[in-house]
């Protein structure tokens, strides 16, 4: 049996088309109605037939959903949770898809007080953004991490994993502050590290940007491609999910300090000891089958 009938999704950007996308394809019989705050957006999601209907305004999406799910920036989850309050069905369940989870509970559980609230985060996903760059097997494959409330009635929290399974995910559930501490190094800290690197290059007074662009060989060339990612999107993650990455990149930091150290005092065994026991780790992600791109975070909690 299908998990939802009538699905809403709001915020029609890279994750909102991809799910509209991969439900429609996995489900064809699931309605799926799209709203999005910007009337551009809606437009092209009208014009390529993203959903089965877009609405104009935010309540009108979700006068008979049974799940909404908020695909908006991180920041933005209260305001569209407030804008859908009036109109949701009581036994409708929401859902997000952000990619930090305390923060955006706590706002969900303001916005929509007695609601039931059943937060998501695919882990999957790429540096573009907008209707456009959605596709229906982003989610294959990929882990969904299902983040619910202490208090969650398990028969929602298998319905909302149930959706992410039948769109290709592999699902895991986690406290949600534990989620963020994870992905504040996995996910957060990685994206920091590349929007400062890019950064510092194109910074340098002795180094023109067309020879950063052409000498940009493999590690780099990575780095730009996810400090192209959504501006609006990683400020969110970064003051949302503020205490667990200021956490990471004090220890990052001291890290880093230990191997400018290194290197400052010829110190050659400390060099090759952490890339010894690093070249060892990544052997072991890809001998364990879980390369690039499901890593095995969560497993063991
Ligand atoms: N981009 C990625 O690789 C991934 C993103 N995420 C999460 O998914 C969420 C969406 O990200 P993307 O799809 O990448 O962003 P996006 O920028 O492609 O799309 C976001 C859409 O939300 C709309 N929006 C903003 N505020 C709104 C509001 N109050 N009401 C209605 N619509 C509103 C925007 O107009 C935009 O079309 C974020 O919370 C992000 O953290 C999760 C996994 C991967
Ligand atoms: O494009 C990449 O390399 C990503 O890391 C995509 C991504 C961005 C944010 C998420 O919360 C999950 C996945």
């Amino acid at each position: 049996m299908l998990p939802f009938s009538r699905v809403t999704i709001i915020g029609l950007g890279l994750i909102g088309s991809s799910l509209a996308r991969a439900i429609r394809e996995a489900m064809p019989t699931v309605r799926v109605t799209g709203h999005d705050a910007d009337a551009g957006v809606r437009e092209i999601a009208r014009a390529i037939d993203l959903c089965d209907d877009v609405t104009d305004t935010a309540g009108a999406s979700v006068t008979d959903a049974d799940l909404v799910v908020l695909c908006v920036p991180v920041r933005a989850m209260g305001a569209a949770a407030a804008e859908i309050a009036d109109d949701l069905p009581a036994e409708a369940i929401i859902s997000d898809v952000g990619s930090c989870k305390a923060d955006v509970l706590a706002q969900l559980n303001i916005a929509l007080p007695g609601r039931t609230v059943i937060p998501a985060h695919p882990v999957a996903g790429t540096e573009n953004s907008g209707p456009e760059a959605g596709f229906a097997s982003l989610f294959r494959g990929r882990w969904c991490i299902v983040t619910p409330p202490a208090d969650a009635d398990p028969a929602a929290v298998e319905r909302v994993s149930e959706l992410w399974r039948r769109v290709g995910a592999d699902v895991e559930t986690m406290d949600p502050a534990h989620h963020d501490l994870v992905l504040a190094v996995t996910s957060h800290l990685p994206h920091l590290i590349a929007y400062t690197i890019v950064g510092t290059a194109s910074d340098l007074e002795d180094v023109t940007q067309s020879e950063v662009i052409k000498y940009s060989a493999g590690g780099f060339r990575d780095f730009t491609r996810i400090a192209a990612s959504d501006p609006t999107m990683w400020r969110d993650v970064f003051l949302a999910n503020k205490d667990a990455v200021l956490e990471m990149l004090q220890r990052f930091s001291e890290d880093l300090s230990a191997l400018q150290r290194a290197i400052r005092w010829n110190d050659g065994d400390a060099l090759f000891n952490l890339f010894t026991r690093t070249r060892a780790i990544r052997r072991s992600i890809i001998e364990q089958g879980q390369d690039d791109p499901k890593p095995d975070f969560g497993r063991s909690h």
